[in-house]
């Protein structure tokens, strides 16, 4: 199976609903899909989704990076040899992790497709259903609890609040949530890095104090605060989760050493990919750190790919935040995982299962 294209396209998806983090606020998915064409006639599929805030990448640098960089060392080159090629990916230009995401999950499609068997058992298997959270966009408090009532009446077990904002209306949102949830769901904060790490510890000791025990605390301080993220992990019972502070092997092995944090958000879009998110799980799993498999607002084609990872991982990531495709007003993806609210199933069709992507405007390269 050799690769004969690399296609690009633009997707648009609306949000049921906007996305609003202490970082940014956004109405739809805006994605580069990449499809991978090969001889036999098998086709693989990625996205990229371009996180400028977090990741750096924005559409520009992603195709850029793909049809000029990526895309000339793969042609020609023969699917099965899938070691090599994330290496000739990874290897092609520094950080751009989003486009090195989009290709290797489309690679990884490819690789299944190749065997006849679904990623996930590919990756090693597992039970392929598997649950997410729910993300509760930081708002008005009001706003707030009737979309974590809405959510817990829609079968969630787990809700990932959004908070970072500002401390004081912060802690009302979660005493508000967590009063009208009344113990039907989990309470997972992300502040987004909107908090110093002498907030965030007074925060988690007011929650305490007031009997709250939310089930984790994500990336409450600035990315690159290492020792502010120690601060708060030294001081608080709950357990704390570094998001935007870990993208590769490189930072989790930092943290650890430091044991700066409890728990690690794995994202493709971070990793660049599959062949790196194995190795944080890997790495992570050899110290007993667990990890959370996270998406950014992306579609059903690289959550898919988070889902058939998450599946084969599931003994080191024991938290799924995947809730991408269910953020989205419809699906573009016919065929592939399964999203059904909280619940992700992944079939027996070969790699991602996608069968066809709608609404993709073609990118000429
Ligand atoms: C969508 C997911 N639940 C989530 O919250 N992801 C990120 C933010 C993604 C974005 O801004 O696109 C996170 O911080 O965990
Ligand atoms: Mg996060």
């Amino acid at each position: 199976m050799k690769i004969t294209d690399i296609q690009l396209g633009m997707m648009r998806v609306p949000l049921k609903t906007p996305f609003k983090t202490a970082l940014r606020t956004v109405e739809s998915v805006d994605d580069i899909v990449v499809s991978i064409h090969t001889d036999t006639g098998h086709i693989g599929h990625g996205e990229a989704a371009a996180t400028a805030v977090i990741t750096g990448d924005t559409h520009g640098a992603i195709v850029a990076a793909i049809s000029t960089v990526i895309a000339p060392r793969l042609i020609g080159r023969d699917v099965a040899d899938l070691n090599a090629l994330t290496r000739l990916v990874q290897t092609a230009l520094e950080r751009n992790t989003s486009a090195k995401a989009a290709v290797e999950i489309a690679l990884y499609d490819l690789f299944a497709q190749l065997h006849g068997a679904p990623l996930y058992r590919i990756l090693g298997g597992g039970d392929p259903v598997i649950s997410t959270d729910l993300t509760i966009s930081v708002d008005y408090i009001d706003k707030m609890v009737a979309d974590a009532l809405d959510a817990v009446e829609r079968g969630y077990g787990s809700l990932k609040i959004k908070v970072g904002k500002d401390m004081g209306v912060d802690l009302e949102r979660i005493r508000a949530i967590h009063a009208a949830v009344d113990g039907r769901a989990l309470l997972r904060l992300d502040a987004n890095q909107g908090w110093t790490p002498k907030q965030a510890v007074h925060a988690m000791r007011q929650l305490e104090d007031a009997g709250i025990e939310p089930e984790l605390l994500e990336q409450p301080v600035k990315a690159h605060d290492l020792a502010g993220l120690k601060y708060v992990t030294d001081r608080v019972h709950v357990p704390v989760m570094a998001d935007e502070s870990v993208f590769g092997p490189v930072e989790l092995i930092e943290l650890i050493r430091m044991r700066a944090a409890d728990i690690v958000n794995i994202k493709l879009m971070k990793t660049g990919g599959i062949s790196n998110a194995i190795k944080l799980a890997d790495i992570a799993g050899l110290h007993g750190v667990d990890c959370m498999i996270g998406c950014m607002i992306e579609s059903s084609i690289s959550v898919a790919a988070a889902a058939h990872l998450a599946v084969a991982k599931a003994d080191v990531i024991t938290k799924v935040d995947l809730d991408g495709p269910s953020l989205c007003a419809w699906n573009p993806v016919e065929g592939g995982v399964r999203f059904d609210e909280a619940e992700i199933s992944i079939g027996e069709a070969p790699g991602l299962g996608i069968v066809s992507v709608r609404g993709v405007q073609p990118i000429a390269s």
